[in-house]
């Protein structure tokens, strides 16, 4: 199979869903085209294709031909010739529609004053101020046979004109103009509105050169290893580690919080953060493209370039919709002409009937139009993840934002997600006929060592602790779920479960009823053998997270089930699950249980989540509907892989998310039933002929106006 490559092209012009339709079709014969993204926001288009088969320059040159819209290659801009159109591109639809207006008015304004000639001018000063932009497009869909909202109005307007209704054809051409200048502007603000989260790093960053000397330089210059000075009340610049100093830390921009956290030598801090009193020497971790917040801001780019499954519904829904209407609407037009002439005769066809019947025909073509419907979903999308993103709460694309809205069910791992997963040492024990501790925790900490689990590192860092030389293990196996096994002065032992050690036969009956004993306790105990048997075992206690039981009550308040999925043994999985009012849990599971507990729950109760702290429960947070981790400051390998990422290391955004999700749901389905409920009181009214053009232009525009404003609401900035 051939490899495929990415090409990115800048489309002027390219804000709303109708431009979408119009670059599809300007693509869909190239040859090597596999896959289309589109970014409204920054007027950006990416195409994946097959290596050798496309030339992106030529492709841009085929877009810009077909569509009208044109297109350049990302990188092949000169920096100029992006500011000299741009005034054109940017205000040019707003001033042709206030032209359009103006003129209406003034026809409207010389009718009234019996000055006809005059007013037939200005309005089809109006038609032409307002069809600019409408017209040149809708002869391309016409070409292509396609029946888009250009074509609709446009033959709205042609029609009008035939009929000799001037201010009708002038009304449409002005109000279309509205309905586009609204859809760019509404895109506007909400691209102003992801800008401002990329806006919150500051633009320049003060070096430390090696004499010593401060020098202040744009951010972007900076590269790993550089030495930067924040000052008290400074934004941090880039992401780095502190060198010199202490401060607190406001996290905001990150995290959505504003809980100042404690820096000083060895922490991390990262761009956009905000440092409070003390000053800071931070060695740069490298480039600002790099810094998180860079990372943050692409994943939202990325995310509302997708489209989430209720936009791609209802642009199949309109894909349907509009031609059936259309089809109406020429039945409208032909039929009552057909039925006087085979009832009446000949006489009856007059040229008054056509023209009611037309006239009703042409209000029907414009409620073709989808143009609120379309917009509806959108717009609130990409409100609904810039707002959560401005709170800490990164969602990956309009599907999973729509996902959250619909779980029922809410799944979360234990360790390091219900609780701090920092366990502590609690308690050594040795097996029966054995008494040194100190070897055990010595043993139990060169296999820890080795290996990335919690309770490994927890019990090599207590030995450190109580400065015990810890040698280094070879042959270390990790058994997820289960234990570890490695050997320390050419002697195997095993670290792990007591079910581990039971089904590796390596356990006894004594310390079989011991360790029994010591699991009624508080924690996790860890048992340690050697192949002749075991040498005790390691107690362990981590602490549930402070808001976790809070957090689940709110979650059940919602309607929600929670679900506890462990590794752990049972007796400590049903302690944490009743001290923290978790619904149900289920314990001693391996990673694969867990894929298969997520599978039963969620068809016993409908969509189930699964929240985790993405370090070692990437199976299960894959089979969940919707993966969501915490901690995105703590472990940027959540960030990646995560569905939505809360990037504080905190739960307390999980109800948040839930009801941001189901609003924006909520939203969307009003926005829907609005612009729906519209067009069919305008479809009534006009089958009785009493709906004219400009009513069913009007409210048309009305609704998406509304749809829009409905939608903006989203990115209100709340106190929670
Ligand atoms: N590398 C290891 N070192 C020591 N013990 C281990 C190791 N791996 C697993 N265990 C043992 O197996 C049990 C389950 O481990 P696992 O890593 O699956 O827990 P988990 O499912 O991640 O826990 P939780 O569900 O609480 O997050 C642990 O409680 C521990 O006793
Ligand atoms: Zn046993």
């Amino acid at each position: 199979m051939a490899s495929g490559s990415r090409c990115t092209f800048h489309v002027r012009g390219l804000d709303c869903a109708h431009e979408v339709e119009l670059l599809r079709a300007a693509v869909k014969d190239a040859p090597g085209v596999e896959n289309l993204g589109f970014d409204l926001i920054n007027g950006m288009m990416t195409v994946d294709y097959q290596d050798g088969q496309v030339d992106p320059r030529r492709l841009a040159e085929r877009i810009t031909k077909n569509s009208g819209l044109e297109t350049t290659l990302v990188g092949d801009v000169e920096p100029g010739a992006e500011t000299a159109a741009s005034w054109w591109s940017h205000h040019g639809r707003t001033f042709t529609t206030v032209v359009s207006g103006v003129a209406l008015a003034a026809g409207i304004l010389l009718g009234w004053l019996g000055s006809h000639r005059a007013a037939m001018t200005c309005m089809a000063l109006a038609v032409v101020a307002g069809g600019v932009w409408l017209f040149p497009r809708a002869a391309r869909s016409l070409r292509r046979l396609r029946l888009d909202v250009d074509v609709l109005m446009g033959l709205a307007i042609l029609g009008a004109m035939a009929l000799g209704e001037w201010d009708e054809a002038a009304t449409v051409a002005f109000l279309y103009g509205v309905s586009e200048s609204l859809e760019a502007l509404s895109v506007a603000r909400a691209r102003r509105a992801i800008r401002k989260l990329l806006e919150v790093a500051p633009d320049t960053a003060e070096r430390i050169g090696l004499d010593g000397q401060v020098a202040t330089i744009p951010a972007d210059q900076v590269v790993a290893g550089d030495r930067i000075l924040i000052r008290s009340g400074d934004k941090v610049p880039i992401d780095g580690s502190v060198l010199k100093g202490r401060s607190s830390v406001d996290q905001k921009a990150i995290t959505g919080e504003s809980v100042p956290v404690d820096r000083g030598p060895g922490d991390t801090v990262f761009a956009g953060t905000v440092n409070g009193d003390g000053t800071l020497e931070v060695e740069a971790s490298g480039p600002v493209g790099d810094a998180l917040i860079s990372r943050i801001v692409e994943q939202v780019r990325a995310a509302q370039a997708g489209r989430a499954p209720v936009e791609r519904r209802i642009s199949q829904f309109a894909l349907v919709y509009t031609p059936i209407v259309v089809a109406v609407a020429l039945l409208v037009m032909v039929v009552p002409l057909l039925y006087a002439w085979a009832t009446v005769g000949g006489s009856a066809v007059t040229w008054e009937l056509g023209r009611e019947w037309f006239g009703r025909g042409l209000v029907m073509l414009v409620i073709a139009c989808p143009c609120a419907l379309v917009i509806a979903t959108p717009v609130a999308v990409v409100s609904g993840l810039a707002s959560a993103a401005r709170r800490g709460v990164l969602i990956k694309g309009g599907e999973f934002l729509e996902e959250v809205g619909r779980l029922r069910a809410i799944a979360f791992d234990k360790t390091g997600t219900l609780t701090l997963g920092q366990p502590d040492v609690v308690e050594v024990v040795c097996a029966p006929g054995h008494d040194d501790q100190a070897k055990v925790l010595r043993i139990a900490a060169a296999l820890g060592d080795r290996g990335g689990h919690v309770l490994g590192k927890a019990i090599a860092r207590h030995a450190r602790e109580l400065r015990i030389d810890v040698p280094a293990a070879d042959d270390y196996t990790a058994i997820p779920g289960k234990g570890a096994l490695g050997r320390v002065d050419t002697i195997e032992y095993h670290l792990g479960s007591h079910r581990y050690i039971d089904e590796a036969g390596l356990c006894r009956p004594e310390f079989h009823d011991e360790l029994d004993k010591a699991e009624t306790a508080v924690g996790t105990s860890v048992a340690l053998t050697a192949t002749s048997g075991p040498l005790g075992w390691i107690r362990l206690a981590d602490q549930p997270r402070p808001e976790a039981a809070a957090v689940l009550a709110e979650l059940h308040k919602l309607g929600l089930r929670t679900i506890m999925l462990t590794g752990d043994n049972r007796r400590t999985a049903a302690a944490v699950a009743s001290e923290l009012g978790v619904g149900e849990q289920r314990s001693e599971l391996l990673p694969a249980d867990k894929v298969s507990a997520i599978d039963e729950y969620s068809s016993l109760h409908g969509p189930t989540g699964m929240v985790g702290d993405g370090v070692n429960d990437a199976p299960a947070l894959a089979a969940a509907r919707v993966s969501i981790a915490l901690g995105g400051v703590s472990s940027g390998a959540a960030l990646e892989t995560a569905d939505v990422v809360l990037m504080a290391d905190d739960l307390r955004r999980l109800p948040w998310l839930i009801r941001h999700s189901r609003a924006t749901l909520r939203m969307i389905h009003q926005n829907i039933a609005l612009a729906v409920g519209s067009k069919l009181a305008v479809l009534i009214l006009a089958l009785f002929g009493l709906a004219n053009l400009w009513m069913a232009v009007a409210a048309d525009v009305g609704a998406t106006l509304v749809v829009v404003a409905n939608a903006l609401r989203l990115l209100r900035p709340a106190e929670d």
